[in-house]
Parts: C-alpha cells; structure tokens; sequence
C-alpha cells in the first residue's frame, strides 16, 4: 500500500461534517487512521482536454484535502487517469472514449492519452491543485484488473456473454443504493447487449468482437480484449488505499452508474456489504445557458481558452470557491470577470498591508508550508497563528467552523475579507491570518504578483509595453486639457482590445475587454 510518512499528534478544531452520498445525510468525519486519511478520486478520461466542469471537480478534491490538511490531517490521495475503457455512454453502451479520440485525431491512443494527461496536469498545477501522493493509470494497472475480475468469476458475482465478462448486480446487496434508485430504474438497457440478465449488469471486460484488433488490448482467460471503466476505480482504490478507505469524490454524473458499479465489485470482491469507502462525496456540475458543461457538446470552455483570453486561472479557482461544491455552479463571462475583480482587491489589500507591516521574517516558512501538507502543514500553520490574538482567533474559529461545514467556502471566503480590512488588528496580524486562511483557500495570495493577473489575452494586438506607452501619451493629453487625444488614444486602446479604467478602486489603469 501506498502511504505518506505518518503524523504527529494534531489539532482538529471545529467537527469536520461532510455530505454522505450513501446516507444523502452530513456526517462527523472521522478517519479509519487518525495518522492517515485515505482518499481517491476518479481522474480525467484523457481523451481531449479538460473543460473547466472537469476542472471544478478538482478544485473541490483539492479544497477537501487542504482543509483536512489544515485541520491537521496528513492525507495519502490518489487520482487516477483514466487511460482505457470509458465508453461514450456510462451505461454502459457505445464505443470506448479513447479509441473515438484516437481514431478522430488519426493518432495512436499513447500518443492522445500522453498528450492530453500532460495538459490536464497544467491545468490543475495552474489552479494550484496540489499534486496527488499518487497518479495511478489505467493501462499499468490491467494485470491487476484481470486478477481481480477473475476473482469475482470465482466468487460467482458474474457470467460470461459473447462481449465479455459481465457484473450480475444482483449478487450484491443493496445494488444502486448510492443512486438512490431501485434497481428496475436504473440507467443500463438490457437490451443493449444480448444475453444480459438485468438491466444494471455491466461490463468488466469486453472482449475484442472476433477478426476486431483493438489498438489497446490484452490477453485475459475471457479472449483479448480491454477492461471496462468501473473496474479500474475499484482495482486501483484497493491496491493503494486498501479495502475501506475514508473518502471516495468525483462528479454528480457519477453518483448515479459509475459509483454504483464500483461499490457493487468492491462488495463481491470484499465478500461484504461494505462499499469501500466510508464516504461518497460528490460535487454538482458547472453549468452554462445550455446545461451542464461537457465535451460532447463540442465548444466547450477549457482553462487555456481562459488564458488566452486575458484571464488568470486562479479567478477561476475563487469563482468555485465562491460556490458550494455541492450547488450547481452557472459559468459566465460576467461570473468570472468578477472574480478576477475579487482576487484583484484580495491582492492588492495584501500588498498594502505587506507595504505597511515592514519585514515579515515568518513570511518565509509560511509560503514553504504551503508546498508541505498535513500535520507538517498544521505545525507552520500554528507557528503563524501563534502569536494571534483573541480576535484574530475568533475569526480563525468562525473560518474553521465555515469549512468544517461540508467545505463552505462562500461563507470562509468573507472572513478573509474581514480580517484584512479589520481596523482593531495591525497590520502584521492581518497577514497571519491571510497566510492561514490561504494554506485552505489555495489563492496563493502571498506570493501571487499583481501584475501577473493580468496576462496578456493571446490575441492581444498590442503588448503590455505598447499599451502602457499610450496611456503615457494620453496622462499626458489629459495633464494640458487635450481631452479630444486623450478620447481619441481611448479609442486607440479599445480597439487594441484594452478597457481603459480612470479612477479605478483598485489602481488598475487598464485591463483586456473580455
Ligand atoms: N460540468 C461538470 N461540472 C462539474 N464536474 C464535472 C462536469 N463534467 C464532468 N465532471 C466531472 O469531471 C471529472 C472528470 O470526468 P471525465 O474526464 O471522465 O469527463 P467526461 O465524463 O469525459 O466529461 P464529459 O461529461 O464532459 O464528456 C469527473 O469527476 C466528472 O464527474
Ligand atoms: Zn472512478
């Protein structure tokens, strides 16, 4: 099994309560290991890139595991890429993600898997996601999938079809109750395979059609084929996180197949009523006008396109935060250009303090600790709280209890506001607890340049010099009363794509039109 080294002793403060899909209930988390807390989350099928629906399911995880961290929890937190097996359809039914991909792009799936796992890992370490303890893909992991499926041939929870090897769900008790469907609601079709017995019965191998070579596949003792996509979260979770782990995440989409099918194998496998993890959590769907934001709709939003339109990812990671995990979430322009505005005044309000405050020796192990984690990130986390007083504590415990309330990051986020503008701390004490707060947040709102949140859009016709030069010119006009340049070098600078700002709040002179 795969594990971090252990904690020390640590300090939980507020009861951590989190939303049980099993239950539909909140409940106190206590973990399996107080040392070690154990989490996976179902990872990107890497056949394009992320859209930033994908993305929040990770700014989530990620908001998860700092607030265990922060709470004084060491975590051991395992993605996986998937890499095979996801077919176009979760029930089941339709052609596999990758080999689609593949075939669309005329390259080999390595190449498409390779390609679009590096991009979605730029895009994760840009929102400042923290990387997992373990990346575990699909494709190492076959002898492992074909080890467990032959043991649940053996333990009779399954029944051979000319297609594959296929899940009797009703050898299981309790099938679909994370869904919280009966099972002659659930999603799957009998009729989409023949020979199937029920209707939520699934794959978890699917033989190669005869005289088909599939560009990936494997020998098995049920013909060459390639594994269904459930089975690979229940092989994985198991090999390195062990049997019952305590946190199981993804998205809302998966709650009602995916999950169901992973609980229903680690069952048979375990011989147990038992799901595998304690808790199921689940975060709801970044939506646009259309609905939710998904890749088979084509056009879809990536954090790149973000970027390249002027905007900085981390607007994007305060746009989640400002929404809870569990709500829907609408995607807009108008959304996210008040966000940037957000991490803008949060910036500058640091900036001013640190210009006030003098030195900050402190500061230094402070941003270290945000690359360490768990009881080694709770111990820096104390030193910097240490010499708070005890108004500055009571922010930090109205904070804590915010996020211990299933993750409520729009109600944490306004205690941030108020201890940087709290006019009873100095400004020293501001910064403490900014520092803290931000160790949860994941803003980088200590290092984080202001100037770098505003890239230049890719298709700026002008650069950030060029366009500094014109306001030059136009402060200039404006100095000797020649406001007919000074309107006219306006115009210049809007159609250059650049919203001139007089007197703005924030001491912004200029940012991209979005
Ligand atoms: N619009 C969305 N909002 C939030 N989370 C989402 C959204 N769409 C997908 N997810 C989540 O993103 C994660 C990665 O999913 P995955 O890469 O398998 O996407 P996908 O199912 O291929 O995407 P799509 O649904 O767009 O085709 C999963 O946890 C999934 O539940
Ligand atoms: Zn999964």
């Amino acid at each position: 099994m795969f594990s971090e080294p252990s904690a020390p002793e640590a300090s939980h403060g507020a009861p951590l309560v989190l939303f049980n899909s099993l239950t539909r209930a909140t409940e106190e988390f206590r973990p399996i290991d107080p040392a070690m807390v154990r989490l996976y989350s179902c990872g990107p099928t890497v056949y394009n890139f992320a859209h930033l629906g994908n993305l929040r399911a990770y700014v989530f995880t990620d908001t998860l595991r700092r607030t265990l961290n922060w709470k004084g929890w060491a975590t051991t937190h395992v993605i996986n890429i998937t890499d095979v097996g996801h077919l176009t359809s979760d029930a089941d039914a339709g052609e596999d993600k990758m080999e689609a991909a593949a075939q669309a792009q005329s390259r080999s799936i390595w190449d498409v898997a390779a390609f679009y796992t590096d991009a979605f890992k730029a895009d994760l370490s840009a929102l400042n996601v923290m990387s997992p303890s373990l990346w575990s893909v699909a494709t190492d992991h076959i002898q492992d999938m074909i080890a467990f499926a032959t043991a649940l041939e053996a333990r009779g929870s399954t029944y051979r079809l000319d297609g594959g090897l296929y899940f009797d769900t009703t050898t299981v008790p309790d099938y679909g109750r994370l869904a919280g469907s009966r099972p002659d609601e659930t999603i799957g079709r009998i009729a989409d395979v023949e020979g199937k017995r029920h209707p939520a019965d699934f794959a978890i191998w699917r033989s190669s059609p005869p005289g088909v070579v599939r560009q990936m596949e494997w020998q098995s003792p049920w013909g060459p084929g390639a594994p269904g996509w459930h089975l690979e979260c229940s092989v994985m979770s198991l090999k390195y996180l062990g049997a019952q782990f305590d946190i199981h995440t993804g998205g809302i989409d998966h709650r009602e197949i995916h999950h169901c099918n992973e609980i229903a194998q680690n069952q048979a496998y375990n011989d147990s009523a038992a799901t595998g993890a304690n808790l199921w959590l689940h975060n709801n769907f970044l939506v646009d006008r259309d609905g939710k934001m998904s890749k088979s709709k084509g056009g879809f939003a990536t954090l790149s396109g973000l970027q390249d339109r002027g905007v900085h990812p981390l607007a994007y990671r305060l746009l989640c935060l400002s929404s809870h995990y569990r709500s829907e979430l609408e995607f807009s322009t108008d959304a996210l250009a008040a966000a940037l505005v957000r991490l803008k005044r949060l910036v500058l309000a640091i900036g001013q303090l640190k210009d006030k405050a003098g030195p900050l020796p402190w500061l230094l192990p402070a941003l270290e600790m945000t690359a360490t984690r768990g009881a080694s990130l709770a111990f820096q986390r104390a030193t910097i709280e240490a010499p708070l007083g005890d108004k500055a504590r009571a922010l930090v415990e109205a904070f804590d209890a915010a996020l211990s309330a299933d993750l409520m990051t729009p109600q944490a986020l306004p205690l941030l506001d108020e201890a940087l503008t709290m006019k009873s701390l100095d400004a020293e004490e501001r910064l403490r607890i900014a520092a803290s707060f931000d160790m949860a947040l994941g803003l980088n709102l200590m290092t984080v340049d202001r100037r770098a949140l505003a890239p230049r859009p890719a298709a700026a016709i002008l650069t950030a010099e060029q366009v500094e030069a014109v306001l030059d010119r136009r402060r200039t006009a404006r100095e000797t009363k020649d406001y007919g340049t000074s309107d006219a070098l306006r115009d210049e600078l809007v159609a250059g794509g650049v919203d001139v700002m007089d007197g703005d709040a924030l001491r912004w002179e200029w940012r991209p039109l979005l």
